[in-house]
């Protein structure tokens, strides 16, 4: 089923009382009897306009907290006592009322989600013990952490009390576990809300302008539920999260620790964002690794019920933040969750060799988990066989909507994550392996994944095709779990033995990486900020993010390099716009159409210069920059007044894509979008247990129509500046490269500017082409002395563009998207591992290169060289990680890069012209 989206209204402020209110609650076909489902906003460029968004409720300003538990969280008790696990999460720009809703006030009235649900718990566990006359017995647990700056904190434990670089995450079997965190019993309510307020304490929040108790953090509280009867225990948890809110830091007037705090919640929620996308694109690979919050939400992955509230401001001073969260909401809807409960471990008799009949003291209890599993839900091997139905159930991997009527096959690209032993071994990772294998440059993981990790005979199920993007996912993952099964080793006796040692390492690991930050961490988190600027082409923040940077790495030759290069191409961009005036960017214009824009709420097209997270429509973009994309530093009012775009070619290129179908758009009055009523299709038992989540068969095939478009805005690519005729191009370069046999290529950033198109848009070929041309062949299997010294222009540009590793540049090569664009950098920085290393070492060495690679992915700055080869600094602490930064210098070094290939680099030749 899909996530479960509702929207809530919060009243106006005291401060707010004299302010406009744009954002209403209303029913579908102005049917007053029904709930309202229907989120109407104005356009922000015409208010007559009004943009509509359905979600599964919708509540408005006069809800209570009461109608919220009552109508959306009590149903999901029920479900929580037969297994499944129960995902709430509130989510909302700052000062929406998140907090509010989840935790709520200290009056009986004003509690939130959260102490409604334990107190709703607490009820069922009593009942359930009347009822089985005290055959089950039912324990609560919670436990509750925080992600801050990207850092996850044990809330039990006072802020001064924390290791800085925070708690480590695994996953495990398709979960993720938190290491090392402390999971409190709770018996009562009332123990619960103790140990809940004493925890709230140490969460991070700060005073910010726009809210007096603002969150800094994503707060996570996990609690088990663990019924026990004769013959087995089931184990289900329910997870609510309160996420940071996004910030528009001109609005916050931020100080510098608030918009460091700041810039890790935007990125993290700009993360969730890209998931969601990729979620909704059916892309096989979905960012989760890019930011713990998004790790531990496993938005799609996880099994069980997944709740969404979306916390709406009334008020025009949010407008364009509230239509970005409408845009991500309206996305997340469409998002597949499994509905697999968790299985009981049984303690029915043990298969045993033996024949002694089992019966009293031999009838062991199950072992629990050790409690350090934080968002865990344990599905431990049975002793008792399987019951067939359960085998045999189907796996539900995530997907999205789709208009299509369901057919048995799932997209191949789709990897199941299964939740229990029984499913886990139909795994294809044994086929994986094989594949890898045969990869010779994958040695070492290919040792480590080819390992049968399990029987031949427990992997039944066939290996669908399988990407190298998943192998490389799936490697991965399969060295977490590592970890994190020796973590959570179920047998208590090895655990004793086996843990103090892995934390140990862990500890280590994480150290290490933690001392590698080191002091840095702050300019670090700069830089990697600016690389993502650069990565969406959006230099000025790319540049100011640099800048910032700058002071934890005086003297770096590179960052100096970068940001000069940076300034030069602002500089230019400027200029250039000056000369065109300031309307719109002369690539690009965007205007609303009938209908929610796909590429609008995909984000693709983005403020120039600005932070992005949660997508926005663009025309808002257009309009003027956006607010939340205006996070981290304050733009000048020279970009403040700009009201162009640039489309980064993605964007361009999506914009071009006939658009999908526009759903519904006629059927509202007022001419604008809304989801179909997704709602009315839910069957709504009201038989106060809350069966509120089964949905009519068969209803699902009916909305074949209704999903196709959550789209509002349309690009129009407005024809580019005449390029300037090839005679002239040709003179200027003629003079330039008097002397020399080929045309040298214009300055690398001039290129660039402007029209963030590189070579390809340039012109026609010249002579010198053709010459360039003949050479080609040389370059690929020319000796090494040719390819240093006689490189083409073309050859000279992809090179020079390819050792540049600016992310923005690579991608602008022809043929060469993000990901691929990605896969190049990634293939420029080595890993390998020092001799005399054991498995476990390897691994390590892998996750620190991970790491290495998710901090910043760019290592020479941080080990200050620049030379062609750099070695990390992987030593330090013990480590005997060597990260080797290569350069390429031809074609067939190029070509050879895992990932690349000589028909891309043929393509990328191609694409230059010159
Ligand atoms: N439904 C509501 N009824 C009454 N007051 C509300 C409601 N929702 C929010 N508020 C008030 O609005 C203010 C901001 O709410 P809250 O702190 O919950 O926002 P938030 O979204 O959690 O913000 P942040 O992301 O900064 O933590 C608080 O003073 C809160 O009491």
């Amino acid at each position: 089923m899909s996530v479960r989206v509702v929207a809530r209204v919060r009243p106006l402020l005291k401060h707010e009382l004299d302010k406009d209110t744009i954002v209403t609650a209303s029913n579908p076909g102005h049917d007053d009897d029904a709930s309202p489902t229907i989120v109407r906003i104005p356009n922000p460029k015409n208010d007559a306009e009004l943009y509509s968004f359905q979600f599964n409720s919708v509540y408005d300003q006069a809800a209570t907290q009461q109608t919220i538990f009552d109508n959306e969280v009590s149903p999901t008790v029920k479900h929580l006592f037969n297994g499944f696990d129960v995902t709430l999460f509130a989510y909302g720009v700052t000062g929406t009322g998140k907090t509010h809703t989840m935790r709520g006030g200290k009056t009986l009235a004003e509690r939130g989600v959260i102490p409604r649900l334990l107190s709703s718990i607490y009820r069922r566990c009593r009942k359930i013990e009347k009822d089985t006359a005290g055959g089950t017995d039912v324990e609560v647990s919670m436990s509750y952490y925080e992600i801050y700056n990207d850092r996850v904190y044990d809330l039990f434990e006072p802020p001064e009390k924390r290791t800085p670089s925070g708690l480590p995450i695994r996953d495990n079997n398709g979960k993720t576990v938190v290491v090392g965190l402390t999971e409190r019993p709770c018996y009562t309510l009332k123990e619960f809300e103790k140990l809940y307020d004493e925890a709230n304490v140490n969460r991070s929040t700060s005073a910010t302008k726009l809210n007096a108790h603002s969150s800094r953090s994503h707060a996570i509280l996990c609690v088990k539920v663990t019924q026990t009867s004769q013959d087995h225990t089931l184990v289900s948890t329910a997870s609510a999260i309160d996420l940071a809110g996004s910030e528009d830091n001109r609005r916050t007037d931020n100080n510098r620790d608030r918009l460091v705090e700041s810039a890790s919640i935007n990125k993290s929620l700009f993360v969730l964002a890209q998931c969601v996308e990729a979620i909704s694109r059916k892309q096989s690979r979905i960012p989760y690794r890019e930011s713990k919050m998004t790790r531990i939400l496993s938005l799609g992955q996880n099994n069980g019920l997944t709740i969404m509230i979306l916390n709406l401001a009334p008020v025009r001073s949010y407008h364009l933040d509230t239509l970005s969260s409408l845009n991500f909401a309206n996305r997340t809807k469409k998002i597949e969750v499994n509905e697999v409960e968790n299985e009981p471990q049984f303690r029915g008799p043990p298969v045993s060799k033996s024949t002694a009949p089992i019966s009293g003291p031999s009838l062991h209890r199950q072992p629990l988990r050790p409690l350090t599993a934080g968002s865990y839900n344990a599905t431990a091997t049975t002793n008792h066989p399987q019951p067939e139905a359960k085998k045999e159930k189907p796996i539900k991997a995530f997907s999205v909507y789709t208009d299509k009527r369901r057919s048995g096959t799932r997209p191949s690209t789709t990897i199941a994550r299964p939740t229990t032993t029984t499913i886990t071994t139909k795994r294809p990772l044994d086929s994986s392996s094989t594949t890898m294998s045969s990869r010779p440059t994958k040695s070492i993981r290919s040792s480590e994944i080819s390992r049968p990790s399990r029987p031949a005979a427990t992997a039944p199920a066939p290996a669908p095709p399988i990407s190298q993007q998943e192998i490389e996912e799936l490697i991965s993952r399969r060295i977490d779990e590592k970890f994190a099964e020796r973590a959570l080793s179920e047998n208590p006796t090895a655990a004793a033995a086996l843990n103090p040692e892995l934390q140990r390492r862990l500890d280590s690991l994480e150290q290490r990486v933690q001392e590698r930050e080191g002091e840095n961490a702050e300019g670090l988190q700069y830089l990697m900020m600016a690389r993502q600027h650069q990565a969406r082409g959006e230099d000025v923040s790319a540049l100011k993010m640099f800048e910032l940077a700058r002071p934890f790495f005086p003297g770096n030759r590179k960052l100096e390099g970068r940001i000069g290069a940076l300034r030069e191409r602002v500089s230019v961009r400027k200029e250039a716009e000056g000369l065109e005036g300031r309307g719109m960017d002369s690539s690009v214009r965007l205007e609303p159409v009938k209908g929610a824009g796909d590429a609008a709420s995909r984000g693709e097209g983005k403020a120039k210069g600005d932070m992005a997270p949660p997508p926005l429509p663009l025309t808002t973009a257009a309009r003027k920059p956006h607010p939340v994309h205006r996070k981290l530093v304050e733009p000048s009012s020279d970009e403040l007044s700009r009201p162009s775009i640039s489309l980064p070619p993605t964007a361009a290129r999506a914009a071009k894509k006939p658009k999908g179908k526009i759903s519904r758009s006629e059927e509202l009055k007022d001419g604008n979008y809304a989801e179909p009523d997704r709602a009315s299709h839910k069957h709504r038992e009201d038989d106060g247990e809350g069966d509120a989540y089964h949905e009519v068969e068969g209803d699902e095939d009916e909305d074949e129509d209704e999903y196709h478009s959550d789209a509002s805005f349309r690009f129009r690519i407005k024809p580019k500046t005449k390029p300037k005729s090839k005679s002239a191009t040709t003179t200027k370069q003629s003079k330039k490269t008097k002397g020399r046999q080929m045309t040298v290529f214009q300055d690398e950033d001039a290129s660039h500017v402007g029209t963030g198109i590189g070579f390809g848009a340039a012109g026609g070929i010249g002579a010198a082409d053709i010459v360039a041309e003949r050479r080609y062949g040389d370059d690929v299997a020319g000796t090494e002395t040719e390819k240093e010294t006689q490189q083409t222009p073309r050859t000279k540009h992809i090179l020079d563009t390819i050792n540049s590793r600016d992310l923005a540049q690579i991608r602008r090569l022809k043929g060469v998207g993000a990901k691929k664009a990605e896969a190049i950098l990634r293939g420029l920085v080595e890993g390998a591992v020092g001799e005399g290393e054991g498995e476990e070492s390897r691994e390590e060495s892998r996750d620190e290169s991970r790491d290495e690679l998710e901090l910043v992915g760019d290592v020479e700055d941080r080990m200050g060289g620049d030379g062609n080869e750099v070695r990390g600094e992987g030593g330090k602490g013990g480590g005997n990680m060597k990260v080797v930064k290569r350069e390429v210098r031809s074609l067939k070094e190029l070509g050879a890069l895992k990932g690349v290939g000589m028909k891309m680099v043929e393509n990328m030749r191609v694409g230059v012209v010159v």
